[in-house]
Parts: structure tokens; C-alpha cells; sequence
């Protein structure tokens, strides 16, 4: 904001097109040091630091814009990041009256290339983006941050267990937690989508005790879309007749995709597909193992559908739910009325109400099997828990029992 107010705009959400990619010290990401002037003009294109709406375009100046808010990302040199950024620029999230600052944290490694994402953001010449900063420390990045989408997790190596990944990933997200606790707003959202993502969001969320414990939440959207998918081929109706499509528990095979519940064109699922085998022996495994069926095909784990769930699970959360409807997320489970164990961070059906804001959907009916298989997908993610207790602040020490076949979508 002083670069904005040094150039001269006397209203900083009502400059269209001008966009500033920072270093997280504030200075033009080309260039690691200050411009001579904080107007070159030649610099950075669109980047004109004194450009000034007042003189340029009346009909711009004339629409009302939102105050900006500001978008932190990790992992954002990677794959799902390079669908996610443009898409969020682009005003499909967020909305077209809502400028956005982007906050980009990397490694040293990937510094180089987060410039280069930086760059292909300037050339799109998106009249929200306002600002972009880049570099590797959170505490720089994640300041003042209204949304933090955390991508960046270290992969599963061949080899390696569940327990040490959970660990590994378990230390980034401390880290990041603690961060937060420090700088980020305090009404700040944030969705964990690296993987383990429920038991990362745990930890970011028991490590940041500033922040409000619902407002983190691990991406299940992406099951919830594939097993819309599924349930449209079946039934031969497009995704729009689908509603109360809920998938509950972790982001694993474990997961548990509900049919029971789901509706199409209104009417139960099960009555309007009719064959019971179907859902317990095809849909629930093809959801949950999607991820994998895909790196079988790609060599490489889903980034585009991916990006296009987070979107979709953002833009819930900031649209009321159509009545009678809800969304899939993974959040914590205090105070949950399916008598969920408390201090987990489970996927469960969730409506919105406004500006990021979320109550449980408390009507959904649990039979024998749901139940069942909720219960197996709880107990994953408690003993997950007990996996990362040594990364839990006052969490009482547990022994690690986790066993080498939970997998996540994405492992085969
Ligand atoms: N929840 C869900 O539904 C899904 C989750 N995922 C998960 O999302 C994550 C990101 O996927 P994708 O973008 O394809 O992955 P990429 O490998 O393309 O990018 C991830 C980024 O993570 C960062 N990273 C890697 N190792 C480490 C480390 N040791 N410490 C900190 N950061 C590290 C790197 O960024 P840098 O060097 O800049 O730090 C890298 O660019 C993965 O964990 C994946 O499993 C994927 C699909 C679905
Ligand atoms: O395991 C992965 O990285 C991919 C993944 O989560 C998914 O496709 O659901």
C-alpha cells in the first residue's frame, strides 16, 4: 500500500489495471531492487507505478470497486497454483467488483520461477489484480492475509511411510501456523489442500490459536466433484439436478462419498438410480480412488481440477448455499452434531451463510453402512493425530500406529 500511495493514487481500490509484482521487501520482483523511479513506466508494462486513473479512463474511474483483500498462496510456483492464480485474477471467485492482492510464497528454489508466474500474471492484464508479491518467508507473505490457500507440501517419495510424510508436512505446516498466528488477519480463511490436507489444517489450525478455529478448512471439494460425476453418468442428468452431494471424513481412500443422502432433480439418488450394489461396490471406490486413476493416465497428480475445487469450495463459502443444498469441506469437528470426535478436521456437508462464513448441515441421515464407514475414516484421522502430537502444542504425547495401507486419492 505505500508503493500505491507513493505513486500517487489517492484511492487505491479504484486504480483498475495497475498491478505491482513485489519482492516481499516491496520492490518490483525483476528488478530485487528499488526502481530508480516508482513510476518506471517502462518496467513492468501495466506495472506504472504513477499510473493514475484520474487522468486515463472516465469510465473506469466511474465503477465502484470493493476494498482489495488479499490472497496468500503457498506452493505457488507448482502445478495446481499455475490454474488457481489466474482463475482468482480473473474475478470468477471472488467476484468481478473484487480486487485482489496476491501474497505468493516459495522456496529459494522456486524463486526464479515464482518471478516467471508473476510475470504471465502481469501480461493477462487482469483489471483486479493489484498487487502481486512474491517470496519465501511467511511471515511476509501471509501479513495482513484475508485467504491463505496452502499448496505447497512435500510430495510422497518412494519409500517413504505415511508417518514420515505426515511428520515431514507436519513441520511445514507448524511452521505456517505459528506464521499465521503472527501476521495474517484474524478473521483470515484458510484451506489446506496439500496433502495429508486434514491433518496439515490441524496442525496449521492448533498452531494458530489467534485465528478463529472454524475458519480452516482441508479441500474435499474436489471429492465431492468427482462424485457428482459419477452420480450424473449413472443417472444420465447433468451435474445441475444434483444437490446434498456431501462427502464426510479424510482426504483418502477412507473417504466416504453419500449417496444416501444425495438428491437428484430433488429426488433421493438411490431411488432414482435404483441399483444398491451400484453405490457400495462402484461409486464409492471410483471416488475414492480417482486421484490415482488419474496419475495412472497423467504420470502426474490432478492440478486443473484441482484449481477448478478450490475455486469452486471459495466461491462457496462466499455465495449463500442454495436452499436445501450444501457443500463438502473439511473443518473442525468441535461442537459437530454427528457426534464426530471433537479436534479432528473431517469432511461433513456445510452451508454457507456469508462472507466466508459456514454452519454444519445437521439433517443428514446416517444408516448402519455411512455410519460404519464414517467411523473407519475417524479413526484414520485419529490415529493421524497421534501420528503428529509432537507438532500439537499441549497435545499429550501418542504412540504412531499408522498403518502403510492408508493411502490418498492420489496413491496407487
Ligand atoms: N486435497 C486435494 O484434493 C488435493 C491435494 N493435492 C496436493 O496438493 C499439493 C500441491 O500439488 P501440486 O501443485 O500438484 O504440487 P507441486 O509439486 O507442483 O507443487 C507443490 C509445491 O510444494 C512445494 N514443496 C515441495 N516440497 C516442499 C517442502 N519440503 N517444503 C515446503 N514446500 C515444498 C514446492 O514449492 P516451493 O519450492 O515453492 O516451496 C512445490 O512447488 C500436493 O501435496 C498434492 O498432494 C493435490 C490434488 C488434490
Ligand atoms: O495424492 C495426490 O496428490 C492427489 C490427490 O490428493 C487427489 O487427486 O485427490
Amino acid at each position: 500500500m505505500d508503493m500505491l500511495r507513493r505513486a500517487g493514487v489517492a484511492e487505491p481500490h479504484r486504480w483498475p489495471q495497475a498491478m505491482m509484482a513485489a519482492t516481499e521487501q516491496g520492490w518490483p520482483a525483476a528488478t530485487a531492487a528499488p526502481l530508480a523511479s516508482s513510476n518506471g513506466a517502462d518496467s513492468y508494462g501495466v506495472f506504472k507505478l504513477s499510473y493514475d486513473v484520474r487522468n486515463e479512463d472516465q469510465e473506469l474511474l466511474q465503477k465502484v470497486w470493493k476494498s482489495c483483500i488479499r490472497v496468500a498462496v503457498s506452493g505457488a510456483a507448482g502445478n495446481i497454483s499455475s490454474h488457481l492464480l489466474f482463475m482468482l485474477a480473473s474475478g470468477g471467485v471472488f467476484g468481478m467488483d473484487q480486487p485482489v492482492s496476491f501474497q505468493l510464497l516459495g522456496s529459494e528454489e522456486s524463486l526464479l520461477k515464482l518471478e516467471g508466474v508473476a510475470m504471465e500474471l502481469e501480461d493477462s492484464l487482469y483489471p483486479l489484480l493489484r498487487e502481486v508479491r512474491i517470496g519465501t518467508d511467511p511471515r511476509n507473505l501471509f501479513k495482513d492475509a484475508d485467504w491463505v490457500i496452502l499448496l505447497g507440501a512435500h510430495p510422497r517419495t518412494p519409500g517413504m511411510t505415511r508417518a514420515e510424510l505426515l511428520d515431514i508436512n507436519g513441520q511445514i505446516f507448524r511452521e505456517q501456523g505459528r506464521a499465521l498466528d503472527e501476521v495474517a488477519s484474524r478473521d483470515c480463511k484458510v484451506l489446506v489442500v496439500g496433502n495429508p490436507c486434514n491433518t496439515n489444517a490441524l496442525i496449521c489450525m492448533e498452531n494458530a490459536p489467534r485465528l478463529r478455529r472454524e475458519n480452516f478448512h482441508a479441500l474435499t471439494r474436489l471429492d465431492e466433484n468427482r462424485a457428482k460425476c459419477q452420480l450424473a453418468l449413472r443417472a444420465g442428468r447433468f451435474y445441475t439436478s444434483l444437490s446434498r452431494v456431501a462427502v464426510w471424513g479424510n482426504h483418502s481412500t477412507t473417504q466416504v462419498p453419500d449417496f444416501l443422502n444425495a438428491r437428484i432433480a430433488g429426488e433421493p439418488a438411490v431411488d432414482v438410480i435404483g441399483v444398491e450394489r451400484w453405490f457400495r461396490e462402484e461409486f464409492t471406490p471410483t471416488v475414492a480412488n480417482r486421484g490415482g486413476a488419474i496419475i495412472e493416465r497423467c504420470s502426474r497428480s490432478t492440478a486443473a481440477s484441482t484449481a477448478v475445487s478450490i475455486a469452486d469450495a471459495l466461491k462457496s463459502l462466499v455465495t449463500p448455499t442454495p436452499e436445501g443444498d450444501c457443500f463438502s469441506s473439511a473443518v473442525c469437528t468441535d461442537g459437530n452434531p454427528y457426534g464426530i470426535a471433537e479436534g479432528l478436521i473431517f469432511s461433513m456437508p456445510c452451508r454457507s451463510k456469508d462472507d466466508g462464513r459456514y454452519e454444519i448441515v445437521d439433517d443428514f441421515v446416517i444408516d448402519e453402512w455411512l455410519d460404519e464407514k464414517i467411523t473407519a475414516s475417524e479413526e484414520e484421522l485419529l490415529k493421524e493425530r497421534a501420528c503428529v502430537s509432537h507438532l500439537i502444542p499441549n497435545a499429550p504425547p501418542a504412540a504412531c500406529e499408522i498403518t502403510l495401507d492408508t493411502m490418498l486419492p492420489g496413491e496407487i
